[in-house]
């Protein structure tokens, strides 16, 4: 069994696929539960060549679980560029997850390094394995958190042979409008809010009006007319249908054009031709009849509209949202069309969802969500509206929500995805970070005010070191040459603001360096600013000055938590001031 299926040159199998159903009782065949497997024997090879092998009879009470040598070789082996996949070593709660049905949408809570990214682009060659055809079709989307991400985890998928799978961040999918603008924190967090919703969809519905005359026509021959009773008729019932807008105009449009096809009918006792219905629906009396009751709407006009003009938006948001954040909203130099709008980011999700409201989006059969406590419940929606006949997996960890709308509760994030029944479960088996560096960045668990399972480190190796310095600067490259001397990567993470002045500093001492895009640079150091850093991991991790990394922004301790569980073998923390409170009693000081 393995990456791919391999057969010999008379097409008999060599190697099965690993996501063949027969290939289901390695991962999950144990002792109590063998499964009919006597002997499961894993393989270690390097560059081509089969170095050990390693055995287990299950049918003699033999199971080696997570002390097996190979799995601990791969656990431990020196990351160097992009995500590796682990077909050979997925452990059983993983592979439950990874072959979890196509209907199921499922929410997986894990610490750090407990293989959320790992289980989450497996579950999607899974599926893409078992349901080819209607994939391939929908489509599969994987979201993350940012460029560099995406970029380290680029090369899983294709390795286990799937190419076609869409990776995005929720700014790409959503990118209708460009970004030119930023605006106050508070003010984007109103935006995000669940209420915006609600009053977008009362923007739209107030569009929509009585009509107060009949409609004539005239054809040439006849004049025809509809009466303000079957008029009011139409749009009562289109109304009611909760049919997209646009879709709704159309469907007016569409049944006014068929009375007055009733009455040329009875009048003439014929059909008329598809030229005088396609005449019929565009001549005046009939657009300027929806126009009034039904009219054309953008998303960005919507949304222009209502941040223009204070009556339209208390119109929408009375009750919903309060005269303050009425007043928050409004722009005090309104553009004077939607097209020349500096729009913001927190506006492209009003424009994604009003899109939404005015017609229907085309979604995916599956998609993958990662660092998903960092969505907004209106970034839950905008992947909500593309995977509404599909399925979800959600995966995240609430301790390391760092954005200023972070979940705090699964349960909300599941209902405005549309999944609100699917199961959340706890991954708890830490393979990344090494146990004494879990120890120290759970001092700050407590501070961090959320509810999730303590994980359990399998690695006992590594090494960590606190250390108050005296200059940051040149503490950093002797700690940075020092790293250099073992194998694997070496990540050096700053607040933003300190990026600029390390790279500098390591190159004036010969240390060239990578930034976190470039998962195939040649340098083995990369400086990270501390807000691209989640999801990535490094052998050797240099923090540089903690105390910073935490006032820079207002959820500072989460974003210092995910800094600190970024090391797979050794961890340093260079500082000169004072640790953040909850990491004091666990320095080395
Ligand atoms: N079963 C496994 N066998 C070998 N390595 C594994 C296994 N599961 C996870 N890993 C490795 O552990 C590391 C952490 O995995 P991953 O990045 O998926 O964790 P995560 O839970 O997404 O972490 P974070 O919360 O920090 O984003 C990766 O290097 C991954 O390859």
């Amino acid at each position: 069994m393995g990456r791919r299926h391999v057969t010999d040159e008379r097409g008999e199998p060599l190697v099965l696929d690993w996501r063949a159903p027969v290939s289901r009782s390695f991962y999950r065949a144990s002792v109590r539960d063998p499964q009919g497997v006597a002997v499961r024997r894993r393989f270690g090879f390097s560059n081509g060549v089969l170095t050990s092998f390693e055995d287990e009879r299950l049918d003699r009470g033999e199971e080696l679980g997570t002390t097996s040598r190979i799995l601990t070789a791969e656990i431990e082996r020196p990351r160097v560029g992009p995500m590796r996949d682990i077909v050979a070593t997925i452990q059983p709660e993983q592979d439950e997850l990874v072959r979890a049905d196509l209907a199921d949408s499922i929410c997986v809570q894990g610490a750090p390094g407990t293989g959320k990214t790992a289980v989450g682009l497996h579950r999607a060659a899974y599926l893409l394995y078992l349901h080819r055809e209607r994939l391939r079709r929908a489509g599969v989307l994987i979201v993350g958190p940012n460029r560099a991400f995406l970029s380290y985890i680029a090369a899983v998928l294709p390795a286990l042979g799937e190419v076609e799978v869409e990776q995005a961040t929720v700014e790409e999918l959503i990118s209708r409008v460009a970004v030119r603008a930023v605006e106050a924190p508070a003010v984007a967090t109103l935006k995000h809010d669940v209420r915006m919703a609600s009053v977008l969809r009362r923007a739209v519905q107030g569009q929509i009006g009585t009509p107060t005359d009949s409609i004539t026509v005239s054809d040439g021959s006849f004049r025809w007319r509809i009466g303000v009773e079957p008029l009011h008729r139409i749009v009562e019932e289109t109304r009611r249908e909760g049919l997209p807008y646009g879709t709704g105009r159309e469907r007016v449009q569409a049944r006014v054009v068929s009375l007055l096809q009733r009455q040329a009918e009875a009048r003439r006792a014929e059909s008329p031709s598809d030229a005088w219905l396609r005449r019929m629906s565009r001549c005046r009396p009939v657009l300027d009849f929806l126009d009034a009751v039904w009219p054309a709407l953008t998303p960005e006009g919507l949304v222009h509209g209502l941040f223009s003009d204070p009556t339209r938006l208390a119109a929408a948001a009375d009750g919903l949202l309060s005269d303050a954040e009425q007043a928050q909203l409004i722009w005090a130099k309104p553009a004077r069309t939607p097209k020349a709008t500096r729009w913001t980011a927190a506006d492209a999700v009003l424009i994604d969802e009003a899109t939404g409201l005015l017609e229907r989006l085309s979604g995916f059969g599956h998609v993958v969500v990662d660092e998903a406590q960092d969505l907004s419940p209106m970034q839950c929606r905008a992947i909500a509206r593309r995977s509404e006949h599909g399925s979800v997996t959600l995966l995240g960890d609430l301790a390391q929500g760092t954005a200023p709308w972070a979940a705090t509760d699964w349960r909300e994030s599941l209902a405005h995805l549309g999944k609100p029944d699917a199961v959340v479960v706890p991954l708890t088996v830490g393979f990344r970070v090494p146990a004494a560096v879990v120890a120290f960045a759970n001092l700050l668990l407590p501070a961090l005010a959320v509810d999730v399972p303590p994980a359990e480190s399998l690695r006992h190796d590594g090494g960590l070191d606190v250390r108050t310095v005296a200059d940051l600067t040149s503490a950093t490259v002797a700690e940075v040459r020092a790293a250099l001397a073992h194998d694997g990567s070496v990540g050096v993470i700053a607040a933003d603001d300190a990026v600029d002045g390390l790279r500098a500093a390591l190159a004036e001492a010969g240390v060239e360096t990578a930034t976190a895009d470039d998962v195939a640079a040649a340098e083995r150091v990369t400086v990270v600013p501390a807000t691209l850093v989640k999801g990535l991991e490094y052998d050797h991790v240099v923090v540089v000055e903690p105390a910073a990394i935490v006032a820079a922004e207002p959820r500072g301790l989460h974003r210092l938590y995910v800094v600190l569980t970024r090391a797979v073998s050794r961890l340093a923390v260079l500082h000169v001031a004072a640790l953040p409170a909850p990491l004091v009693d666990g320095s080395a000081d």
